[in-house]
């Protein structure tokens, strides 16, 4: 699990002015380990359009075999074949999801301090999504961030569980982050708002391999 969170893309269709299964190949041909379809926000698509999508997005990953995460929509992933789901802390409970789904389905949270990550390990999340890291536009209700910090002292009180950092992450954060206890990253704007999306991926990729190797 830990490798597949080392560079753990996101999108969905109004994080990027263009065509977002082409962003999406570009960034899978740049070497992303995993990715999550999150459809959220202003001129969020919805019903029929948003499930094509998702079902398109499924098949490129899997043409690249990359497991394909669903933001939120339990009942979406369910119906499309999804590799597995990403929960809020106030979304379905993580027993609940594990009761519906499919035994071997990936299964992650979202945790921005000790007691909502130590929450996580208990009731059996397969990776933590720490953050938000820094500031970020892309989400509107994100919290404060918690920084380097922040995901240190989750750490201290969450071992051994896969760690993803989540939030405002540039490649120069990739080492630092991975430093205090990250497994890896997350990133949505760095990549899909950018001009390359594929050199943007392998750059990210390199900085979190080199990591790895390193450890
Ligand atoms: C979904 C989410 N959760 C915490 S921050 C965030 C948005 C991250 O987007 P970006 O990588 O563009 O800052
Ligand atoms: C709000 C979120 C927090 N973390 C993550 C992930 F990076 F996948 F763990 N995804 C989200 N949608």
């Amino acid at each position: 699990m830990k490798e597949l969170l080392q560079v753990y893309f996101i999108l969905g269709s109004n994080n990027t002015d263009r065509d977002p299964l082409i962003v999406l190949e570009e960034a899978l041909q740049g070497g992303v380990t995993l990715f999550q379809f999150r459809e959220k926000g202003d001129h969020a698509l919805q019903a029929d359009v948003k499930v094509t999508l998702a079902q398109q997005m499924k098949e490129l990953c899997h043409r690249y075999n990359v497991p394909f995460i669903v933001n939120d929509d339990v009942s979406l992933a369910l119906d499309i074949g999804a590799d597995g789901v990403h929960v809020g802390q106030d979304d379905m409970s993580i027993t609940d999801i594990k009761k519906r789904c499919p035994e071997d389905w990936i299964v992650g949270v979202s945790a921005t301090n000790q007691s909502e990550a130590e929450k996580a390990v208990a009731d059996g999340a397969d990776y933590i999504g720490v953050g938000p890291i820094f500031g970020t536009n892309t989400k509107k209700d994100a919290k404060r961030p918690i920084g380097l910090s922040g995901v240190k002292q989750i750490r201290a009180v969450a071992p051994s569980i896969p760690i993803v950092a989540i939030g405002g992450i540039q490649l120069t954060d990739v080492i630092p982050l991975m430093k205090v206890g990250a497994d890896g990253v997350s990133i949505i704007s760095a990549i899909s708002q950018s001009e390359k999306p594929m050199q943007a991926t392998q750059a990210f990729a390199r900085h979190a391999s080199y990591f790895h190797q390193g450890m």
